[in-house]
């Protein structure tokens, strides 16, 4: 069983922090969903140096190790998940999000669940709502695919699966290979890698056409509370990572490429060697819905993780922290988290 839903039981949210506005009723956007201007949002679109790594060069564990210090985001390539299997997703995901408002609701994620239909997750620590609608999945999306299709949930439950399985597989090959670059043991790998228990979850993300996108957010600055997140975004530009001397940087979908970005668990593993990149989304004019799924790899829900990239000079700045504390304290407290375990 995926016990991660557990770890968010403990804060529910107010039924206005979940509900997502009805996009295809409104013509102009609502002042609940303006957000302030902020020299932030001229972008720096020189994106010419995010790294790619290819999977199958020989020398994979170098890069890695070297894109996850210098950026904390890359492209991956020749990851060997099959492109039939991302348009599948995706297409489920655009069928899933085409549906009636009504009918989404339907699946709405309860105020203290994990899983469901509804806004991103840090929208309470905004005063301003987002240009987004979420779909969050943890292990079989079966009892919500049954309430948004009583006759037909069984596709999307079986794309999904898959999806994840394959996400699985491949966040576990990247795990392996960044965990190589920092210099731990097999025994060590493999304590963190432990496929049996890790925690995962798969967030399905729509920004809807916007009549006025230089206005709204699409998806606010955050880190991603993961050991590492697997992103695939077909077509459409909007994602942005914060890197400091060059601001925000786009991170162009490119063709079948999938994006790695590091989250906060591998932060603490490397000993703040390898960043949690600031990350968010914002919409351009005349731009088609956008749609992405970000597959986020935990650690098992109960483990502790510390420090482990430690050699004779370094003394360790996070102290251990379990999954379940540390889900816990982001949910209060988001980009401040990690101030609280920091030694
Ligand atoms: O839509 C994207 O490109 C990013 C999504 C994301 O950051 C998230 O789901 O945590
Ligand atoms: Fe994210």
């Amino acid at each position: 069983m995926n016990t991660l839903s557990e770890a968010y039981r403990d804060h529910p949210l107010h039924l206005h922090h979940i509900i997502p506005l009805d996009f295809d009723s409104v013509r102009t956007v609502p002042e609940s969903h303006v957000w302030p201007p902020s020299p932030a949002f001229e972008p720096d679109d020189d994106q010419s140096s995010i790294p790619t790594v290819d999977l199958m060069d020989p020398d994979a564990v170098k890069l890695i190790g070297h894109a996850c210090e210098t950026w904390g985001v890359f492209h991956v390539i020749n990851h060997g998940i099959p492109m039939d299997i991302l348009d599948e997703a995706e297409s489920e995901a655009r069928r899933l999000f085409s549906l009636p408002a009504g009918q989404k609701l339907r699946a709405l994620r309860s105020p203290a669940g994990a899983t469901g239909y509804g806004l991103a997750r840090i929208s309470p620590f905004f005063n301003k709502n987002m240009w987004h609608e979420g779909f969050t999945v943890m292990g079989s999306p079966i009892d919500h695919a049954r309430e948004l299709w009583p006759d037909d949930y069984q596709r999307f439950c079986d794309v999904i699966e898959d999806y994840q399985k394959k996400m699985k597989e491949l966040a576990e090959t990247l795990m392996h290979l960044i965990l190589k670059s920092l210099d731990l043991s097999e025994e060590e790998i493999s304590k963190v890698v432990s496929s049996g228990g890790a925690s995962t979850a798969l967030q399905l993300n729509s920004y809807p056409f916007c009549p006025d996108p230089s206005r709204v957010m699409g998806l606010a600055p955050h880190t991603d509370t993961s050991l590492l997140t697997v992103l695939y975004q077909s077509t459409i530009d909007g994602l942005q990572i914060f890197k400091d001397g060059a601001g925000w940087v786009l991170v162009s979908p490119t063709n079948g490429s999938l994006v790695v970005n590091v989250g906060d668990f591998l932060h603490i593993l490397s000993n703040a060697r390898f960043p949690n990149v600031i990350h968010r989304v914002v919409l351009k004019e005349n731009q088609k819905q956008r749609l992405s799924l970000a597959y986020f790899y935990n650690p098992p829900v109960d483990s502790h993780v510390s420090p482990l990239a430690l050699n004779s000079a370094r003394i360790p700045l996070y102290r251990s922290v379990s999954v379940r504390e540390y889900v816990d304290i982001k949910a209060s407290n988001l980009e401040k988290a990690l101030s609280f375990i920091r030694i």
